[in-house]
């Protein structure tokens, strides 16, 4: 060794603590101004590729998040704040365990070196004793945690679901305007299903994942600034990785719960897709309860099997944690004692102490440097965090707005925007009428500027017009699927009158639940219907085979795939007279069934007194009607008296001039042809009335 190195290394020696404080120093001061950017400065920026919407840790992160936190954790006496109190003393309880075990294990390892049998026996035998609560600890951390995720979620889907499809005792089909009437939340299935689900479980995570850490690398840090132990940090983190390696090959396969768990995923997410799929049908059918129940159901399911796999991986932390981890640490130990207790000269009271110091500092190193990892990735937490507290914060936001009659829609070229600034009066009547309501669409395109009809009870209405005129248009006003943005609009209560549309909502459920939606089988019990009853109601709609056909009432299936067209439209007419309502609005509803079962049909609507709002192209249809409401297309229409006599007698008298007309250019062809043929035959003279000579 050179003289220059030679007094290097004495310098080194010589400052050796100080520099090593220094470096703790550093390392401390480091942690700190991570982990104050961390929660103090923004983000960098994110803008979405749309251009819409930024999401950053900012104060609206901030406003957001407490705002959720209020529905989250209503009272301080709630299960959440319970569970988030049981929460922190876990997490603190863990780094008490941690600190105490750094010291044991030096403790452990001094006892070896001075080769003290007796007090490497006692030491392990407390290596071994703090091992229940270390695991126990660590496992409650992570069961703690996602029941809290769970708890979370459950309050914040009550919460939405209550105002999209409404609370019990009162309907909402705010579910049907963010389909249709609002541009803002395309995906609310996904918003409800996923994105609450993993908000809640990253804000269950970011508690520990940012608090606890910066307390670990203060506590540790703390301890070591008293007995610097740097040496060990290069071979601990060895340690650390290949340690993280064993963990990792030792972790067992989860798949089938995993599976299952999506599997139960999909059918929540199933059934909601079919509430946005089927949205007016429903909304028309007042069938929010129902849906709710099922949804309900579904989201059950789901969490006693997430109960039950949380039980599963919670045992199995334990498991893995005691055995390798605290085992596999006590073997480690064992082994290493060995030459020690071979070679009893090998240990000393001074070497003892510097191994018991190195020892723990090794350890709290080892602690330190995992909490200052979290610190640093908690930023990417905190990020991801803000983006899911915005989207739910947005659904939110969404569906009190709709709820308040605000939409958010791309209007069309020609859309007339000062008729939405402006409501009309719905008043609750026996009769349906229209006043000078206009019939906008929700792109602001003003398909009739003002309509005014009037249907009594008995005074069926025929409603008629090209395509996109707005027939249907006038009944989700009719129905409260759209405001009236001016005029009058008078309607009995939703409960009398029922809609069919020419696609008919066919649920999920049994052959009887079809027929009764959107009753279940106790609201038919309780009126007193049986399923005999039910099956004379399908003898109206010809279609009583059905029954013995399916396997019985209670067959089950996805009806909506299993049954023709025919047979949907007849279902939804035996519907219509299981509830027997005042009025009925059909939609284009018979335009699958033949002429005969259409008439049985209407025979049995006309002998059950239901007045009926009818739209349909078939003449057939006529005579059951006393009004008409006839659209042209161009924003005008009438509305009179139908006197089906003459108006079939007329469009009978049209038919066969039409038919005469067609017949006109053959008879033309023909004619020519014939005058060819002349031509041919006796020469052809213009000026000659025709002669044949045949
Ligand atoms: N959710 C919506 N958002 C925007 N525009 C809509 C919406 N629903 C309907 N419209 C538009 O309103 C107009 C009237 O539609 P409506 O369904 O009332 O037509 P219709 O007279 O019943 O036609 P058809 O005989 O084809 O059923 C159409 O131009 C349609 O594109």
């Amino acid at each position: 060794m050179s003289k220059e190195s030679g007094n290097a290394s004495v310098v080194y020696t010589r400052h050796r603590p100080a520099i090593q404080r220094l470096l703790i120093t550093c390392f401390v001061a480091y942690t700190l101004r991570t982990s104050y950017t961390t929660f103090r400065y923004p983000a960098r920026p994110k803008q979405k590729k749309d251009g819409k919407e930024r999401v950053q840790i900012d104060a609206l992160f901030y406003s957001r998040l407490s705002r959720l936190l209020k529905i989250l954790i209503p009272s301080w006496n709630s299960k959440e704040a319970l569970l988030l109190a049981m929460h922190s003393s876990f997490l603190l309880l863990r780094t008490v365990i941690s600190l105490y075990v750094a010291t044991l294990d030096g403790r452990i390892v001094s006892s070896l070196v001075r080769a003290q049998p007796k007090q490497f026996l006692l030491n392990i035998a407390k290596w071994m004793a703090v091992a229940v609560p270390a695991t126990y600890t660590n496992s409650m951390l992570s069961y703690v945690q996602s029941k809290l995720a769970i708890a979370y979620r459950t309050r914040l889907t009550r919460e939405v679901m209550d105002l999209y499809l409404g609370k019990e005792g009162e309907s909402s089909q705010a579910f049907y305007q963010l389909a249709n009437l609002d541009d803002r939340t395309s995906d609310a299935d996904q918003l409800i299903t996923l994105d609450i689900q993993q908000f809640s479980t990253a804000l269950a995570a970011i508690y520990g994942n940012t608090a606890k850490p910066v307390l670990d690398v203060i506590l540790y840090n703390y301890q070591l600034s008293r007995n610097v132990g740097a040496e060990g940090l290069v071979l601990l983190t060895v340690l650390v990785q290949s340690s993280a390696a064993l963990l990792r090959a030792l972790t067992p396969s989860f798949g089938a719960l995993a599976a299952q768990e999506s599997q139960l995923s999909g059918t929540l997410r199933t059934t909601h897709s079919r509430i946005l799929a089927w949205a007016e049908e429903i909304a028309f059918l007042s069938g929010e309860t129902l849906e709710k129940l099922k949804l309900d159901r579904a989201y059950f399911s789901l969490l006693t099997h997430a109960a039950h796999s949380l039980q599963v991986r919670a045992a199995h932390a334990m498991l893995e944690e005691g055995v390798v981890k605290w085992l596999w640490g006590a073997v480690g130990m064992c082994i290493c004692a060995i030459p020690v207790f071979f070679n009893l000269g090998a240990g000393g009271r001074g070497m003892g102490e510097r191994t018991e110091g190195f020892v723990t500092n090794r350890r709290l190193l080892l602690s330190a440097s995992d909490a200052f990892g979290r610190v640093l990735y908690s930023y990417k937490e905190l990020s991801e965090l803000a983006g899911y507290t915005a989207r739910v914060s947005q659904l939110l936001d969404t569906l009190h707005s709709v709820r308040s009659g605000h939409f958010e829609k791309r209007l069309s070229a020609t859309a007339d925007t000062s008729l939405f600034e402006q409501r009309g009066t719905v008043e609750e009547s026996d009769e349906i009428e229209f006043r000078d309501v206009p019939i906008v669409s929700p792109a602001g395109e003003v398909l009739v500027r003002k309509l005014t009809f009037h249907v009594k009870p008995g005074q069926h209405l025929l409603i008629v017009g090209p395509n996109g005129c707005g027939k249907s248009s006038t009944f989700r006003i009719l129905g409260g699927l759209w405001p009236a943005y001016a005029g009058l609009v008078r309607k009995p209560p939703p409960g009398e009158f029922t809609y069919i549309p020419q696609r008919p909502y066919l649920s999920l459920g049994t052959l009887r639940d079809q027929v009764i939606y959107p009753h279940g089988k106790e609201e038919m019990d309780a009126k007193g219907v049986t399923d005999d009853d039910l099956l004379s109601i399908l003898a109206h709609v010809d279609l009583e085979p059905i029954v013995a056909r399916e396997g019985g009432w209670d067959a089950a299936r996805d009806w909506s795939t299993s049954l023709s067209g025919g047979d949907k439209q007849r279902i939804a007419m035996a519907r219509l007279f299981y509830h027997k309502p005042k009025y009925a609005i059909l939609d284009e509803c018979t335009s699958s069934v033949t002429l005969e079962v259409e008439k049985l049909m209407f025979d049995h609507v006309a002998e059950l007194g239901i007045t009926l709002l009818t739209v349909s192209h078939r003449p057939s249809l006529w005579k059951y009607h006393k009004m008409i409401l006839q659209f042209d297309g161009q924003g005008n229409y009438i509305f009179t008296e139908l006197d089906a006599e003459k108006r079939l007698a007329l469009q009978e008298e049209k038919q066969t001039l039409e038919a005469k007309l067609e017949e006109v250019p053959k008879m033309r062809a023909r004619l020519e042809e014939l005058k060819a043929v002349a031509r041919d035959r006796v020469g052809y003279n213009p000026q000659q009335p025709l002669e044949l000579g045949l």
